[in-house]
């Protein structure tokens, strides 16, 4: 069977995933491309030969569409996440699933009501094989009960709309939900402190942050976020156990020795990092589609955590970095919770 995939916001990440779909991923196709700029809708849906519709609400009610990807931006991604699962239909949503807890609780509620998952969020990180085998290692217990984790994310540089929130927001969003993953394990405290700021980006900037987080069995995170480090794209997870400890590993690059130095490149953005994780994510989730089963990636309870932990991360910004306590409801059994 072919997925036929209809796709709302046809822009950055948009694309890439009509080209994953289209020419990596098997068993899909890009039916359906809509986007709020009618001209960007139409051509990217002719280039893979996909009707441009006017709005997501008439993708997601096509008879052509299976199971919807959502990818516009992040504030607009609960009203549509809302509308599929209304619709009875698979949708995979980029991250966040919302912008606040509320919207994020109301999906959980929809999808709970229908009975059965129909939401994958895009957090992509434990489909990358690195982190997916910490995971095996830290789960077989080879390094012993996991005590401490560091990590570090890094971009060379980010535009001047970024600001100082979505250090938490849009990028450690990634650690908070790869590591609720990694140690199976819930965050239930958040701390952001500022060292002085770089001097080469924009004023308004708190860049570095050092975020802090504890979770229920008592591991310490610490995450240092640095969006404009200059040298590259630079990702570093380091889980310390009473036995051992296990490293992501740099993706592989060839050694290059010349001129007396011997170095390795350093990628330069997201996409190059996790295009293998990306495209196992998308295989998966188009797999289970295909077999009328469950997603297996990240849930809609997962994007609720995500967001009311970012959160957290926010307020303990916005308030000189104070211990502020992560504001969760119990995880219902729906999601593998006990409420
Ligand atoms: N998993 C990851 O690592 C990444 C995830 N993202 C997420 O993907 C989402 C999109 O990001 P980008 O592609 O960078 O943004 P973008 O601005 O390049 O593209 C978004 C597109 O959505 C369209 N759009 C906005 N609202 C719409 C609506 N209601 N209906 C139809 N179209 C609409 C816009 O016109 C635009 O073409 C964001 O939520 C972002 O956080 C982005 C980058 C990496
Ligand atoms: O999702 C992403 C971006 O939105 C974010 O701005 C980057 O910091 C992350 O590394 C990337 O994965």
């Amino acid at each position: 069977m072919t997925v036929r995939v209809g796709v709302i916001g046809a822009g950055m990440i948009g694309q890439d995933h009509i080209r994953r779909l289209t020419e990596v991923v098997t068993g899909a196709a890009v039916t359906a491309v809509t986007d709020i700029d009618a001209a960007r809708a139409a051509e990217v849906a002719a280039r893979v030969g996909a009707a441009a519709l006017p709005t997501g609400a008439d993708l997601i009610a096509s008879p052509d569409v299976d199971a919807v990807l959502v990818t516009s931006w992040g504030p607009t991604h609960a009203e549509h996440v809302l509308n599929a699962i209304a619709a009875g239909k698979p949708v995979f949503c980029e991250k966040p699933l919302a912008t606040t807890a509320e919207d994020c609780l109301r999906v959980v509620d929809a999808e709970r009501a229908h009975g059965r998952r129909l939401v994958q969020v895009g957090f992509m990180r434990g489909f990358d094989p690195g982190y997916r085998q910490m995971k095996e290692v830290i789960a077989a217990g080879a390094i012993g009960t996991p005590l401490i984790v560091h990590c570090a994310h890094r971009n060379p540089t980010v535009p001047e709309s970024y600001t100082s929130v979505m250090a938490a927001q849009d990028t450690a969003v990634h650690e908070i939900d790869v590591l609720r993953w990694l140690l199976d394990d819930e965050i239930v405290t958040a701390q952001v402190i500022t060292p002085r700021a770089t001097g080469k980006r924009f004023a308004h900037l708190k860049d570095p942050q050092l975020m802090y987080f504890e979770t229920a069995s008592g591991v310490r995170i610490g995450l240092e976020v640095f969006v404009n480090c200059q040298y590259g794209y630079d990702i570093q997870c380091e889980t310390v156990g009473e036995e051992g400890l296990v490293r992501l590993p740099d993706p592989a690059a060839v050694g290059v020795r010349s001129a007396g130095r011997h170095g390795t490149a350093v990628l330069q953005d997201w996409k190059g990092r996790f295009a293998d994780a990306f495209d196992t994510e998308f295989r998966e989730w188009i797999n289970a589609v295909a077999a009328g089963a469950e997603p297996t990636g990240p849930s809609a309870w997962d994007g609720y955590a995500a967001t009311v932990i970012t959160d957290a991360a926010v307020r303990s910004l916005e308030t000189d970095g104070q211990v502020v306590t992560v504001d969760m409801k119990p995880r219902p059994a729906f999601y593998g919770g006990t409420a």
